[in-house]
Order: C-alpha cells, then sequence, then structure tokens
C-alpha cells in the first residue's frame, strides 16, 4: 500500500536542540492518522516538515511519494489546516473562498459553497465575526474544497468547546469517507483522536515512541499485573513499555503479538487512552507530560 507519509532518520534541529529526531515512519494511504503528544513533543514540527513548510536537518520525508513542496503538483495534493485554523479577520467568508480559488488549481467551489450553506453560515460575514467553532469549519472548508489527496490538520480543535469539537470532528469524518481523502490530524486531547481516528503515532520528547492502526495497537497491548517479578524474566516475545511494582505486586505494560499464557499474570485490555499514556510514562521524569484527556 502507498505511504501518503514516509520518513527515514527524519530530524530537525533549532539552534543546538532537536525538536524531531531518528523519526522513521510510514503512515499509509487512506487513514484518518492521529498524531498525539504532550506540548512540545514536536508535533507541529513534523506536521511543518510534512506540508514543506520547514525543511528536515536530517533525514528525508516523502509525502505521497514526493518531497513536499517540491512543486506546483506536489503542493495541490496536501491541503493545511494550520494551528489556531487561521483566516483573515477583514475578509469575509464569501472572499475567503474567491481567494481559494484563485490559489488552488483543484478548487470545488460547488462543494465550499455547498459546506458553508450546510453550516448555516453566512458568506457575507466577515471571519473576524465568526465564533471560533465557525472559524474552525471555515478553515475545514479551505482545506476541503482544495480537494487535495491529504489534509493535514496541526491541532485544529484545541481551543473549542466540547459541542464545537464534536462538530468539527463528524464534518472532518465525513469529507474523509466521501472524498477518499487521508487525514494527518495532530492533538493533544486523547478523547477527540479516539473518535476519529484509525491510525495513531505517539510522539514523545522529539521521538516516535510507536506507530500503527489503532485496532491492531489495542489487540498487542496488555496490562499485566501479578506477583512482584523482575521485568528482565518476561519473554523475550513481550516488549515492556512501562513497569511499576508495590512491594509484592507488578504491573506491566507490553506489546507482543503472541498470547499470553502465563497463569501468574491477571490479564487486561488498554483503551487508547491507557495505551498513550503508558508510551508517555517513558519520558524522563524532569519534565512532566501536559497531555490532556478530556471525556
Ligand atoms: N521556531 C522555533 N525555534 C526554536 N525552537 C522551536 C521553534 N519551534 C519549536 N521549537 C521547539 O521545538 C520543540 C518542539 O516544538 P513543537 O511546536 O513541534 O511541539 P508540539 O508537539 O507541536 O507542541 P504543542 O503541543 O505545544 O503545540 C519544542 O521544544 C519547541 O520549544
Amino acid at each position: 500500500m502507498t505511504a501518503v507519509l514516509r520518513a527515514e532518520g527524519l530530524g530537525k534541529k533549532y539552534g543546538s536542540r532537536w525538536a524531531l529526531s531518528d523519526c522513521d515512519l510510514d503512515v499509509p494511504d487512506g487513514h484518518v492518522a492521529g498524531l498525539v503528544g504532550p506540548n512540545g513533543a514536536g508535533k507541529t514540527t513534523l506536521l511543518n516538515l510534512a506540508v514543506g513548510q520547514l525543511t528536515p536537518t536530517a533525514g528525508h520525508i516523502r509525502v505521497l511519494g514526493e518531497r513536499p513542496g517540491s512543486g506546483p503538483a506536489q503542493l495541490a495534493k496536501v491541503g493545511f489546516v494550520a494551528q489556531d485554523t487561521p483566516t483573515y479577520p477583514g475578509l469575509t467568508i464569501a472572499e475567503h473562498l474567491r481567494l481559494g480559488a484563485r490559489l488552488n488549481p483543484g478548487w470545488d467551489d460547488a462543494l465550499a459553497r455547498d459546506r458553508i450553506a450546510r453550516l448555516g453560515l453566512d458568506p457575507g460575514r466577515k471571519a473576524g465575526r465568526l465564533s471560533g467553532g465557525q472559524r474552525a469549519q471555515l478553515a475545514l472548508t479551505l482545506g476541503i474544497a482544495k480537494r487535495p489527496r491529504l489534509l493535514v490538520l496541526d491541532e485544529p480543535v484545541a481551543a473549542l468547546d466540547p459541542l464545537a469539537r464534536r462538530e468539527f470532528l463528524q464534518g472532518l469524518m465525513e469529507a474523509a469517507a466521501e472524498h477518499q481523502l487521508s487525514v494527518l490530524l495532530s492533538s493533544h486531547l486523547v478523547s477527540d483522536l479516539e473518535r476519529v481516528c484509525d491510525y495513531l503515532v505517539v510522539l514523545v520528547d522529539s521521538r516516535v515512541r510507536v506507530a500503527g492502526e489503532v485496532d491492531h495497537l489495542l489487540a498487542t497491548h496488555h496490562r499485566l499485573t501479578g506477583p512482584r517479578r523482575d521485568p528482565g524474566r518476561l519473554p523475550s516475545d513481550q516488549h515492556l513499555v512501562t513497569a511499576s511494582h508495590t512491594e509484592r505486586q507488578s504491573t506491566f505494560v507490553v506489546r507482543t503479538e503472541a498470547a499470553i499464557h502465563d497463569p501468574a499474570w491477571t490479564v487486561t485490555r488498554l483503551n487508547l487512552e491507557d495505551l498513550v499514556l503508558a508510551y508517555m510514562d517513558q519520558r524522563t521524569e524532569t519534565r512532566r507530560p501536559t497531555l490532556e484527556v478530556q471525556r
């Protein structure tokens, strides 16, 4: 299957500090992929590399088989809704659509107008007069009407209330299904990603900790609880994610493709939030995670 995003040894340095390092990723086509991680993990850096707004310090990145920003044809295939869903406050919705038509060769004006009408938005209204949720919907409309093959969104719902978030994500899912659109979406709200994503990338402290199809990740990660045990004694096919101990008891989160038969363990499944938090627990204790979990 084609990769919408393929990174090999990808890294980006600001001054002497790596914002992203040793990133190997292969995000397949046809997914709504979630990029999750705490503040400062490198999500925006990775997305800006994917849309060609940054160039790598190390390694390679290919988006839809080409170097991001390598020419007009490549740029036309990728839509980008940047952080805080930027729009021009002094321009009306209709003017935004006209600008979109001028700037994008594949612009689908009927789709844009229809979507604005379905949202009940007045085309004559200036973007500066819209609510945060309406502005986000306008930015999403501009991204979809470009008719890209991949739509990249950087924390598009962070500032929205739960209802506006739900409406926005619903619109995104409908567009992805209707227009065979691949989506790469960052958020630190695990519950939002859980609702819309079927592929997940966990980024912590500038490194990809785990990536894969959500169903497969959930099927291969387990929490083991039982009598205290040295993690070094786990079978070699059980990859340890996190370990914690009391005086008598050990709790491990492991990743394994194999069934777990050891009768000493009580085995429980993880939900997506548990899984993300387990990988975040691997980070150094010097900086605390600020990942939000909202229901
Ligand atoms: N232009 C820049 N100059 C210097 N350092 C930067 C710059 N942009 C980002 N960084 C640093 O790179 C690291 C990764 O930042 P990035 O914005 O990619 O993280 P993020 O995961 O998107 O965070 P957030 O969730 O807060 O948006 C951070 O330590 C940040 O301070």
